[in-house]
């Protein structure tokens, strides 16, 4: 399972082989609980693990391989991030994307190397969503044949921006290019934050930390204002626009090709968030098959709370998502990286799809992942409150990324408009131009689903409806909005009425391929056990999502009641069938204790032991009387007894 999982035998072995090296590495391992640290502690923490790993990383893994380069990385360093985490997951994907063959060969071996720290600065103070309306300007100066790097006022100081605060000393800056007084929109440049050698701030540059957020306190997003700075031309990220000596603009091949490294990271983080949504299921599931509370029989002993099948219902239909989301990442990496390979040699046809794929994954997986953790902790009872259980962490983490990369309603409407354009094919009986992601708008559908009358279709039938429902929904949201285009009304304006229309089409659409990505993964298996687990848990998974969102398909009776009865009862019969799997299709992601940093998740069980343990350790009980009692309610209380 575990090479279904990883995507193949030899990277799960892998895997192990890491995770044992890193076990007999105890210079490697976090000195003390993350959750008793101050954050100051945990970044000092982490930077040292760093600098080790960075030293030992060849001993361990082969650096080349960013899924072992991961894999290290979530052991070692965890996910509340690390001084490098932007990095490697924007800065070298930037500048690989963006940069011309020349200017990578002078910056990405320095990167590479980590001579120089990067990160990716785009988001200001004002604009995150808005690209468009980003205040920060680069202003060609002929004479010189530099750029100006300039912050005009406060909301155009960069915010946000990952290790930007205190940890990079270069950024790719995302700046509007004015060249003779014309604005040609955001692009990319290449702008050194600090001193090499002192890591002070150069001057016309004001820097800092942003402060502690929700969870990932260990990253240093950052502010970041430039005053007049300049720049040589030469660090405009040329590979697709270019600048000559003389202010000449030459364009790139597709508008929005500046976009790519986010299109990475939304590429890429489906399995990031496959992963946490496991851990915190992995947690939830082990703690539920330690923990005896009630009877079911009540002539009978305590039962695990994993016996009720509220729990399961709880658990359950995550850990499919979870499987479900692993595998469509697989796939979508899979897909990102022939468009960017395609898009470097100047063809990107590809780009529109990939976009909308990525827009409308990133916003339903983050979502969704939110959902199950947020359940996961709740499963744990008061234990899952306690940083002990990591959940609240692992959340925080999580559904940040319902925010970043594009804040999720917006990607979800920017996957709306590939649809209604699909939608608009479609009614003009041009379905033979749609995609291969929406071939389905343009096939006529049956009347009534068949879900309950051909038991043994595989999946078919559940694809089906599921076609029916995202279809039904995207004509309907693009006729509202026709319709009211019709009646007169402006473009956006009718846009915005039909907005929460048109991302439920989105999410029907986004729920369809994953669907779909479950289903094809499970038809590829060979063997015949694990073919059979994941058959049981593709059950769960087409059921639960059907019965999620079946009043799309009552409101048209292509679903009648008694075949939501059926899906209904088939919920409940693949809950007990996946019960006896339920630790192991959990233990199969092998997720190390040191990499879970849980006390109730631990892979021995023994919980009640280490939540003591890990109790008497906290600070607070380092004396018996603290400091706060004897300065102040000690004092209280004498003079309330006079
Ligand atoms: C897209 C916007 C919303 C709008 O852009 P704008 O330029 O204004 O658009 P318009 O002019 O309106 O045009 C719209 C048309 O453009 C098309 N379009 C838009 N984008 C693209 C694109 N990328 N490619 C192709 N086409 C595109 C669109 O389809 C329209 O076409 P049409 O007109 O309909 O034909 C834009 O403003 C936007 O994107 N906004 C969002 C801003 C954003 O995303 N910011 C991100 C900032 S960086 C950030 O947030 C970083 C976060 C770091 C997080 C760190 C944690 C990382 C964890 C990663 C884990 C990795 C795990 C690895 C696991 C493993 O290895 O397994
Ligand atoms: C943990 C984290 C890490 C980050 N790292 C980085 C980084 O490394 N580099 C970087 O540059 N940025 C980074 N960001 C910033 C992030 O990319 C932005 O916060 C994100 O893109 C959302 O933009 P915003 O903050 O402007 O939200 P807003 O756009 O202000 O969103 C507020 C609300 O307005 C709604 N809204 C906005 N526009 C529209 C619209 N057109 N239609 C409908 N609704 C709309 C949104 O749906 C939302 O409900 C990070 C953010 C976080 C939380």
């Amino acid at each position: 399972m575990a090479a279904q999982i990883w995507g193949s035998e030899k990277r799960a072995r892998r895997r192990r082989e890491i995770s044992a090296k890193i076990a007999q590495m105890p210079e490697l391992h976090d000195s003390k609980p993350l959750p008793f640290m101050t954050r100051e502690e945990k970044i000092m923490e982490s930077a040292r693990k760093l600098t080790i790993l960075t030293e030992k990383m060849g001993q361990i893994i082969d650096p080349t391989d960013p899924a072992e380069l991961y894999h290290l990385n979530n052991e070692v360093l965890g996910l509340e991030g690390n001084p490098m985490a932007l990095h490697g997951v924007m800065f070298i994907p930037a500048l690989s994307a963006q940069a011309s063959d020349e200017q990578q060969a002078k910056w990405l071996p320095r990167a590479l190397r980590r001579e120089i720290i990067g990160t990716y600065a785009q988001t200001e103070l004002g604009h995150g969503t808005n690209l468009q309306n980003l205040e920060t300007t680069a202003t060609y100066d002929l004479a010189t044949q530099e750029f100006v790097l300039h912050t005009p006022q406060i909301t155009a100081l960069k915010w946000w921006p990952g290790n930007l605060g205190k940890s990079s000393n270069y950024a790719v800056v995302v700046a509007h290019m004015i060249i003779k007084a014309k604005n040609y929109g955001p692009h990319p440049f290449m702008v050194q934050l600090r001193d090499e050698k002192t890591h002070e701030p150069l001057p016309g540059i004001t820097i800092g930390d942003i402060g502690p957020k929700m969870a990932y306190n260990i990253v240093d997003n950052g502010f970041l204002g430039f005053n007049k700075y300049r720049i040589p031309r030469t660090n405009l990220l040329m590979r697709h626009t270019k600048v000559e000596a003389d202010g000449t603009y030459i364009k790139p091949p597709h508008a929005k090709i500046n976009y790519s490294a986010m299109v990475h990271v939304r590429a890429y983080m489906l399995t990031g968030q496959a992963i946490m949504l496991a851990s915190a299921l992995n947690i939830a599931t082990r703690y539920s098959s330690v923990r005896r509370q009630g009877q079911i029989d009540k002539s009978q002993p305590e039962v695990k709370v994993l016996e009720y099948q509220t729990q399961q219902h709880r658990l359950f239909p995550s850990i499919a998502r979870a499987y479900a989301f692993q595998f469509a990442g697989a796939e979508t990496v899979k897909l990102y990286e022939h468009v960017l390979k395609e898009m470097k040699s100047g063809n990107v046809s590809l780009m529109a799809d990939l976009h909308a794929l990525t827009s409308g994954l990133k916003s339903v997986v983050t979502y969704q992942t939110g959902e199950g953790i947020e359940q996961a902790r709740m499963a744990c009872g008061g234990h899952g409150y306690s940083m002990a259980s990591y959940i609240s962490e692992i959340y925080g983490v999580a559904i940040g990324g319902c925010t970043y990369e594009g804040e999720n309603m917006v990607m979800l409407l920017q996957l709306a408009r590939y649809l209604v354009k699909s939608a608009a094919l479609v009614k003009s009986g041009q379905s033979s131009k749609l995609g291969p992601l929406v071939a389905y708008l343009g096939v006529k559908s049956e009347p009534t689903s068949l879900i309950d009358r051909i038991p043994n279709s595989g999946f078919t039938e559940y694809v089906k409806t599921f076609q029916h429902v995202s279809k039904r929904q995207t004509l309907k949201a693009a006729d509202m909005f026709f319709g009211l285009m019709e009646k007169g009304e402006k473009r956006e304006i009718a846009w915005n009425k039909c907005s929460v229309e048109l991302n439920r089409a989105s999410r029907l659409h986004t729920r369809l391929f994953i669907v779909e990505a479950f289903v094809r993964r499970v038809n590829e298996i060979a063997d015949i056990r694990i073919k059979e687990a994941l058959t049981d848990l593709l059950h769960l998974h087409v059921n639960y999502e059907l019965l999620d969102i079946a009043s799309y398909a009552l409101e048209d009776g292509f679903l009648s009641a008694s075949q939501l009865d059926y899906i209904r009862d088939q919920v409940y019969l693949y809950l007990g069938k996946i019960r006896p799997n339920a630790v192991s299709l959990l233990d199969s992601w092998e997720f190390s204790d040191i990499e879970l940093r849980s006390v109730l998740g631990r892979r021995d069980g023994n919980v009640y032991e280490n939540l003591f343990k890990w109790a008497k350790s906290s600070p607070l009980n380092k004396t018996d009387v603290l400091s706060s009692v004897t300065q102040y309610l000690k004092p209280m209380m004498e003079k309330a007894r006079l």
